[in-house]
């Protein structure tokens, strides 16, 4: 579904992400981890279209630089890390901005395109808030509305960067397994960035390990979430602990005379 090769880019002069390759395949959830500034949010952020680069992106067979806009929001729907909340506009209208890219041209949402927003909105447990203007939500409230935007869209990709870090412990596992579901039944293909280790390993298929825009590791999470790698790549003191889906990463304090 998703074909990154060789991705370079170059921000303000510096190598922010170096010949980075990562395939998805359709309906698999890749989830790229790695320390702070690893350039996680920038592959994101390429993928989604929004950032010039070196090197191929194809999504559904196609090159990325060569969809339209149009084609693009039907091919990829992203929930960016902080995206810019519109004064005045109220938790449905804008929910229903996903459904853009199936409005006709100087056309209007229809009452199909309603029915998709509102289903979105209940699963993520934001009917109350719909008429609310967007800006008077709590962090987390708002977090969901931009995932049910990203949902509305109805992309067969996904692109979630950091979708549960306003998020408390319950509505974090609502909305990734509503996520999973999707991906189970609609074959929904999900690339993702987490710093909550334990949460990625839970639910990708991979993770993938970036550190100084390099990929450093790749594969199940039983092999990329070891103490060995985390304490080399994140300065981490950590304990993995077997757990039903997954290693569960513990950090732990470093003792004091280290
Ligand atoms: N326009 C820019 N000019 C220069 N450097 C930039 C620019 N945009 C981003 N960077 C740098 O690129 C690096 C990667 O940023 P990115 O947001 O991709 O990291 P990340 O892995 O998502 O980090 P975090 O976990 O903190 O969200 C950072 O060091 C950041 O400062």
């Amino acid at each position: 579904m998703l074909q990154v090769r060789d991705l370079t880019v170059t921000l303000g002069g510096a190598t922010i992400v170096d010949r980075v390759s990562i395939g998805v395949d359709p309906g698999e959830w890749v989830t790229i981890i790695g320390p702070n500034g690893a350039g996680k949010s920038t592959v994101l952020r390429a993928v989604g279209g929004v950032l010039p680069f070196q090197g191929s992106i194809t999504i559904g067979g196609q090159e990325s630089a060569a969809l339209t806009r149009r084609a693009r929001a039907r091919s990829v729907a992203s929930v960016a890390q902080t995206p810019v909340v519109p004064a005045g506009m109220s938790v449905l209208e804008y929910a229903l901005l996903g459904r853009t890219p199936h409005v006709p041209v100087l056309g209007r949402e229809s009452a199909a395109d309603l029915a998709v927003v509102e289903g979105v909105l209940a699963q993520l447990d934001l009917e109350r808030f719909a008429a609310r203007p967007l800006e008077t939500l709590s962090g987390g409230e708002q977090q969901r509305v931009f995932l049910a935007r990203a949902l509305a869209q109805q992309a067969p990709l996904l692109l979630l960067d950091e979708p549960t870090s306003a998020l408390d412990i319950g509505h974090q596992q609502d909305v990734l397994e509503l996520v999973d579901e999707l991906r189970r039944e609609n074959r929904l293909t999900v690339l993702a960035t987490m710093h909550d280790l334990s949460i990625a390993g839970e639910y990708a298929d991979r993770l993938v390990l970036l550190d100084e825009g390099r990929v450093v590791a790749e594969g199940p999470p039983e092999l990329v979430l070891t103490e060995e790698l985390l304490g080399r790549h994140y300065r981490a003191n950590v304990r993995i602990i077997p757990g039903d889906h997954g290693p569960l990463v513990v950090p732990v304090r470093r003792s004091s005379n280290s």
